[in-house]
């Protein structure tokens, strides 16, 4: 939490890089990592490898790894794994993520509850918990009914009576996509001090104005908006990167002051 909140301030950006490599060659893939981190990296208040665009890799491990080392010191990473299993795996995931990969930061699936999300919840490291997803499922799984009518996002309510007194608002952060600016709201509503990782901006079409006026804390700060495909596909990555932070920061007095 110290380490993002420094960076935020650092980089005056909210703008999370995703990094999905795709691509068949392996030294290319291997080049263009190092070159997206090295030129977003001005840009970046954090990075976000997703594990899934590793492991289909040979040598997923091995690349993830050197990927992270190649990442500032000072820029948080967010390892999306979406991890999820009752608790003693559970720690085995989490040894890989900390020791293994040496991230910063997790993102895990909460269906399986509390003990499935604590032993991500090291000091010094910070978990963001699936609560409403960008995508558009058929079911409303992650939403329960508001007695005054309407749904919000079941993990968002139950943070907001506190999880316990381990999993606080200092060790758990949300992920909420940018697909949806009402849920967004409503979480928000509910979570007024919590970090939320927003995915959907970029290749998904969220609209980043109504994300921000959505998500934004009223401090104008609590959201990192999310681009893996739109950086990762651009000819010029930095300026991807650079176009992005700066629409954001454009934005963000606006929402303040209304
Ligand atoms: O609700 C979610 C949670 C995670 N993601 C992940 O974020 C990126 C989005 O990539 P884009 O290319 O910018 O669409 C990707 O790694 C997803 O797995 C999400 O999209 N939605």
């Amino acid at each position: 939490m110290q380490k993002l909140s420094t960076r935020v301030q650092a980089s005056n950006s909210l703008l999370c890089v995703g990094l999905d490599p795709t691509g068949a060659d392996e030294a290319a893939v291997e080049q263009r990592l190092q070159a997206v981190i090295a030129e977003t990296a001005p840009y970046a208040a954090a990075f976000k490898p997703n594990l899934a665009f590793f492991l289909s890799r040979e040598n997923g491990v091995a690349l993830l790894q050197q990927t992270v080392r190649s990442i500032p010191r000072d820029i948080p990473v967010i390892l999306d794994g979406k991890f999820g299993d009752i608790a003693n795996t559970a720690e085995h995931y989490a040894r890989f993520v900390y020791d293994v990969i040496g991230a910063d930061a997790v993102t895990v699936n909460p269906y399986m509850g509390d003990d499935a999300i604590r032993p991500f919840a090291r000091p010094g490291k910070l978990v963001f918990a699936l609560a409403k997803t960008s995508n558009h499922p058929f079911h409303n799984l992650q939403d329960v009914e508001l007695a005054s009518g309407g749904t919000i996002s079941a993990l968002a309510a139950r943070v907001a009576r506190a999880l316990d007194e381990e999993l606080t608002e200092s060790t758990i952060a949300l992920v909420v996509g940018a697909t949806n600016p009402a849920a967004l709201a409503q979480v928000r509503a509910a979570c007024p001090a919590q970090w939320f990782l927003v995915p959907g901006i970029g290749a998904q079409g969220g609209d980043l104005a109504a994300t921000l006026q959505a998500g934004l804390r009223a401090d104008g700060s609590g959201v990192l908006i999310n681009a893996s495909r739109s950086i990762w596909q651009a000819a010029d990555a930095g300026a991807a990167a650079r176009e992005l932070m700066e629409q954001i920061n454009q934005l963000r007095p606006a929402v303040i002051l209304n």
